[in-house]
């Protein structure tokens, strides 16, 4: 049981205000959070009576109805302070003795829901900001192949590593250029720090900049808070600025500028941002030819490339598909739950005389789309003909007569998407399917002016 005294302490120390009134609305009892809140000594308040002083109040309603009321906002009688309250009356044996209210200070609610915003706003951005932060995932060890063309590659990637250099990965689509950009981040010495990326073909250039700086609550209709750009995120680490070839000349200048001074705004703020990132640029697109045309800074374009790396193409580099090979079968295998051994002599063959427009992704794809329907363990020409030595001549384009490549194209990324759909993820299969990545199907839909309304 309670002692008194303990009792006399807890309602001395509580923050929220307390007031007891007898069966006839005597005030009894006040507590200093009561005094505190509303300026009234106890001595003036235990003088009064609640019908009197306070009639539409919590405490006096509780006791005229005999119910709990709760969540009552009113202005304490006899004071400006104004509440919300929870009032009961006191039952003892069944009958009313009394009644207790316990307020809070409206101003101290109001904070309290200021507090909870801010805590969840804090927890909102936190947690966008956990989403974008990507570990790199492979390592100089996962890159596959004894050639001296990509020999050269990756030693000119291990020497990059060790600096903070830029760095410029030119190559096809498939060629790898992301695996060596994660393979320089996790060889040095931000290895611990984030490596963020970003695509630049996939992303509106609306958006880009907002994406790659941040902007400032306010910053234009809609910035309702404050968004960090992957510069922000990627600060002590590496920014991978995939696609930069499709970036626009206004974004170069101020990509540039960033390079230089290691500093900017994000939009609509005044808030300069230091930071301490190191660039990996990367382009399937021929960057020398796009300065020529007067579509890329070569300003920017000497300052990507402190390092440069020339990805070798799949058929630069042909002996180094079975090694290739093995290794995506092996990481099928362990995704398909598939035990296949490999290749025979004569499919190794046909895959070496064959040009993969798509390089590894494509070779990848080609691999998983025999997979999962094989039924020995091993792939033979059988399997492997209908998807290399065909090409676009297969079963589904008979009646196309000659016609330039552009309008094959446009009529295989159509397909693709009529058939996956054209939201994100059937986008992603598309590209899959026709073996490119995300973003030059974006690029090919935009150059094509494909109408994904209409599909
Ligand atoms: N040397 C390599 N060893 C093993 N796997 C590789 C190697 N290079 C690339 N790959 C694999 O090939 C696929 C394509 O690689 P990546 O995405 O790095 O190519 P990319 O050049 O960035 O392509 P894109 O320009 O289309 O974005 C990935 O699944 C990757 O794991």
């Amino acid at each position: 049981m309670l002692s008194l005294g303990i009792i006399a302490a807890v309602l001395d120390s509580v923050q929220e205000a307390i007031e007891v009134t007898d069966k006839d609305g005597n005030i009894i009892y006040v507590n200093p959070a009561f005094c505190r809140i509303t300026g009234i000594p106890f001595e003036t308040r235990t003088k009064e009576n609640i019908f009197n002083i306070s009639p539409e109040g919590a405490l006096a309603l509780a006791l005229k109805t005999g119910k709990s009321i709760t969540g009552h906002r009113t202005k304490v009688g006899g004071s400006n302070a104004e509440v919300i309250s929870n009032a009961v009356p006191m039952v003892v044996n069944g009958e009313i003795i009394g009644a207790v209210v316990i307020f809070q200070h409206i101003t101290d609610i109001i904070k309290l829901i200021e507090d909870l915003k801010r805590s969840t706003n804090m927890i909102r951005d936190l947690s966008d900001k956990y989403g974008q932060v990507t570990q790199s995932k492979y390592g100089f060890e996962n890159i596959v192949g004894g050639s001296a063309a990509i020999g050269d590659c990756i030693k000119t990637a291990q020497m990059a590593a060790r600096s903070s250099s830029t760095v410029l990965i030119l190559g096809e689509s498939g060629t790898g250029k992301e695996v060596f950009a994660n393979a320089i981040h996790n060889g040095g010495p931000r290895r611990d720090n984030p490596f963020i990326a970003i695509n630049c073909a996939a992303i509106p250039d609306t958006l880009l900049e907002s994406e790659l700086f941040g902007y400032a609550r306010g910053a234009f209709t809609g910035a309702l808070k404050d968004k960090i750009g992957k510069f922000s995120l990627a600060h002590s680490g590496t920014l991978f600025l995939d696609e930069i070839g499709d970036m626009n000349l206004l974004l170069q200048a101020k990509l540039l500028r960033v390079l230089q001074e290691r500093e900017f705004e994000p939009l609509g703020s005044n808030r300069t941002i230091s930071i301490d990132v190191r660039v990996i640029a990367a382009t399937n697109r021929n960057l020398k030819q796009l300065v020529r045309e007067g579509k890329f800074r070569e300003d920017l374009y000497y300052r990507l490339s402190v390092v440069e790396i020339n990805l070798p193409t799949l058929r630069e580099r042909t002996e180094d598909l079975p090694e290739l090979a093995n290794h995506i079968i092996t990481s099928l295998n362990r995704k398909l739950g598939r035990k296949v051994v490999g290749l025979t002599a004569e499919a190794l063959g046909a895959m070496s005389g064959y040009n993969w427009p798509g390089n590894i992704r494509e070779m990848e794809n080609v691999l998983e789309r025999i997979m999962v329907s094989l039924d020995s363990e091993l792939i033979t020409i059988k399997e492997l003909a209908p998807h290399i030595t065909m090409g676009l001549g297969n079963q589904d384009v008979p009646e196309l007569g000659l016609m330039p490549l552009d309008h094959i194209e446009k009529i295989m990324i159509t397909r693709a998407l009529e058939k996956y759909g054209v939201s994100v993820e059937g986008k992603r299969q598309a590209a899959k399917f026709l073996n490119i990545s995300l973003a030059t199907l974006y690029n090919k839909v935009k150059k094509y002016n494909i109408l994904t309304s209409n599909i």
